[in-house]
């Protein structure tokens, strides 16, 4: 990718190995290991409470045995290096939520010029100016390099965090936990990380993400209890699923522009 050029990047992450640990209960989760790719989507479901955030925590932390779970995390098929937990600079793994807050008082523009700065890029201005055009592909409303980070919406946080970690981030693996509602493209923000080489693990419950990914990972009572490859079924079913997206995100422009909803909006 041209932007990269020049940065010092190639984190040289090519797989994220998860071996298997133990549920709440002890007993061995229903895998022996998970093997993801540069590229590639995972996604992570299970009811409220079953360990879905555990798991992202495990990687995030390159989990040696040493959590409550007992999984072992590698990296390139090696336990990974003490660089990864420690280093503020190099880190691993970015974390996107559903609650993105700015607190510094600075322009769109001079937090994106900071970064680029700290991330060493050669030509910050093109930089900041295609993470500002990617971001706002992602958000609603759209918004310009001098808007005030702390006035953008909850929506143009996250499209711009997202596109700021697609474009300009080292970290080789995103971890997402629940994006549902975040007011942004969501499927045009995976899109985005996966061009970027990303490794994207998301724990959703909407079907319409979770059968982006190639596996989906079911968590019960704290473990893994088994790694389903979605079917060409289900990537015909997220097809008509798109389609219904599609017009509900129709209807919801349409609100936000007050108009009145039609019924022919459904028959597009
Ligand atoms: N294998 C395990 N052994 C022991 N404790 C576990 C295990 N897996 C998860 N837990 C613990 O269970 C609790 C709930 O897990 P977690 O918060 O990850 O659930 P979740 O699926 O993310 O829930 P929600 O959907 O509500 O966010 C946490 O305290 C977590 O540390």
């Amino acid at each position: 990718m041209k932007l990269f050029l020049g940065m010092e990047e190639e984190t040289g992450v090519e797989t994220l190995t998860i071996l298997a640990g133990q549920d709440k209960t002890g007993n061995p989760e229903g895998f022996g290991r998970l093997d993801i790719h540069k590229s590639e989507i995972i996604s992570i479901v299970g009811p409220t409470g079953s360990g879905k955030s555990r798991l992202l925590a495990d990687i995030e932390w390159t989990a040696q045995k040493d959590t409550p779970t007992q999984r072992e995390i590698l990296i390139n098929n090696e336990s990974p290096d003490k660089k990864w937990r420690f280093s503020s600079n190099n880190k691993l793994v970015a974390q996107l939520s559903q609650n993105m807050n700015f607190v510094m008082d600075l322009s769109v523009k001079e937090f994106l010029e900071l970064h680029a700065k700290s991330r060493m890029v050669e030509d910050v201005e093109a930089v900041t100016e295609k993470i500002i055009l990617e971001a706002n592909k992602l958000a609603g409303e759209k918004f310009n390099l001098d808007t005030a980070i702390t006035a953008l919406s909850g929506g143009q946080s996250r499209a711009l965090m997202i596109a700021d970690t697609a474009i300009l981030s080292s970290s080789p693996i995103v971890l997402i936990d629940e994006i549902e509602n975040a007011g942004i493209d969501r499927k045009k923000a995976l899109e985005l990380l996966v061009s970027a080489d990303k490794i994207v693990l998301m724990a959703t419950h909407d079907p319409t993400l979770a059968l982006i990914a190639n596996k989906r990972v079911i968590i019960k009572n704290g473990g893994i209890a088994k790694i389903i490859k979605t079917s060409p079924e289900e990537k015909e079913i997220l097809k008509e699923l798109d389609k219904m997206d599609e017009k509900i995100q129709k209807m919801r422009a349409n609100l936000r522009n007050g108009e009145i909803l039609k019924l022919e909006t459904l028959k597009l």
